[in-house]
Order: structure tokens, then C-alpha cells, then sequence
């Protein structure tokens, strides 16, 4: 049996490109709640989108610095498999969040410098997952979703405990470089498979996940 890369599509905020990503092969697909971004997604939509998507396939909740309140509101509203904390949250405070909501978390570390690397320790214990991302340019309006890549070889060959995932600047062009430099067996897009900010592309979609399927072993 192979072993495929598993991919996330993330901000998505229609019917239409949620289901070409769980169409064309996505293990998981990502809502955004975060309202600086364009691809933030009101909670209304976002449980009739969550609940078209079949079993398998992982509905993540991206929020950033998000307080108990709106936690609970937002998982009262729409059926979700885990969240993405993709703020500032410190360990005590993903494990908090893991704790009270029971459900898994992925928590983003963003790279830029070998120095940011000790920061991935930080969360092994706390976190389901750890997203390995690029950091965000220091004055930049959102902590992610930038289109940037950070370089892949400060993190090639390296492994981590807990199950991680690749982010950052990815593309359909790019991501099979992406996935043979660092080892990557998840990889997580949002930017790169948009034709305008906020707007994703089914072609690109399927494109993307296409470029991942020559890394199947
Ligand atoms: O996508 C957003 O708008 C966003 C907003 C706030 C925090 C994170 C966000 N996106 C996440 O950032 C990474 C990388 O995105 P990109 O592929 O470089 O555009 C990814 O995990 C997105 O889910």
C-alpha cells in the first residue's frame, strides 16, 4: 500500500472549491476565522460548508489568539475535527485549549532563522501537530497566508516526534521541491492555489495536489 502525501487546502470559502479539494485528493481542508484575513469565513457558512465534507477527510478551524468565548462559540457553530492556532499561543496555553476543547491541535511555528528552530521543541508536548511555516514579515497584517516561503534547508533532514506538517509560500511549482528537500510527508496551501487573494482555484487545486502524488511511496 502507498503512502500518500497528505495535503491540507487552506481558507477555503466556497462549495464549489471545498469540493474540488476533497475531490481531488485533500486529507484535510481549513476554514479561516481570523477577521483581518481575506479569507475569513462567517460561522454561519462555515457549518453548511464543514458539514458537506465527508468522513475521512479533517476539518481544521484556523484561528489566531483566539479567546475561550469565540473557541466555544465557534465550536458550538460548525462540526470540526481540529484546530489550527496559528497566533501567538504559548505552550501552556495550546495545552489549555487542547484540554477544555478536546479536540487536536496544530500548533503554527513560524521559521525564518535557524534560531527559530528551538521554538518547534517548545510545542511537542502540547500540540497533536506542529505546522512549520514561514514567518511572517515583521510588520505584515496577518501571521500567515503570506504566499512566503522561508528556506527549506534549515529544516531539511530534520524530524520531529509529533506528525508536522509543511507551510509557507507554497505552489504547484513548487511543492515537489518543497517535499524532496525537507522530507515533508504533509504540506498545508493557501496562497498558492488562489487567483486573487481570498480566491481559490479549483485548477490550481487539483494541480497542487497532482504535483504531490510523484511523492506517494
Ligand atoms: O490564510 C490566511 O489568511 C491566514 C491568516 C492568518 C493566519 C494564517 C493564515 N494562513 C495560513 O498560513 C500558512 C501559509 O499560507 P500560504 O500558503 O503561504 O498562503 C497556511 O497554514 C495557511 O493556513
Amino acid at each position: 500500500m502507498s503512502r500518500d502525501i497528505h495535503v491540507k487546502i487552506c481558507g477555503l470559502s466556497t462549495a464549489e472549491t471545498l469540493a474540488s479539494a476533497v475531490a481531488f485528493g485533500a486529507r484535510y481542508v481549513g476554514f479561516v476565522f481570523f477577521a483581518k484575513s481575506p479569507r475569513n469565513v462567517a460561522l454561519p457558512l462555515a457549518a453548511t460548508l464543514a458539514a458537506s465534507v465527508p468522513e475521512g477527510v479533517c476539518k481544521v478551524a484556523l484561528t489566531v489568539n483566539a479567546d475561550d468565548v469565540t473557541l466555544d462559540h465557534l465550536i458550538d457553530t460548525v462540526p470540526l475535527d481540529m484546530l489550527q492556532l496559528h497566533g501567538a499561543e504559548d505552550p501552556d496555553r495550546v495545552a489549555q485549549i487542547r484540554t477544555r476543547f478536546g479536540l487536536p491541535v496544530m500548533k503554527a511555528v513560524g521559521v525564518a532563522h535557524e534560531s527559530d528552530l528551538p521554538a518547534l521543541l517548545d510545542y511537542q508536548q502540547v500540540a497533536d501537530q506542529i505546522l512549520v511555516d514561514a514567518k511572517p514579515p515583521r510588520h505584515a497584517e496577518l501571521p500567515g497566508g503570506n504566499g512566503l516561503a522561508f528556506d527549506w534547508r534549515l529544516i531539511a533532514g530534520r524530524r520531529w516526534p509529533v506528525p508536522w506538517m509543511l507551510a509557507g509560500g507554497l505552489t504547484p511549482n513548487n511543492v515537489g521541491e518543497a517535499i524532496a528537500m525537507t522530507g515533508a510527508r504533509q504540506v498545508d496551501v493557501s496562497s498558492g492555489v488562489e487567483s486573487a487573494p481570498g480566491v481559490k482555484d479549483s485548477s490550481q487545486i487539483r494541480t497542487f495536489l497532482a504535483a504531490t502524488s510523484a511523492y506517494a511511496i
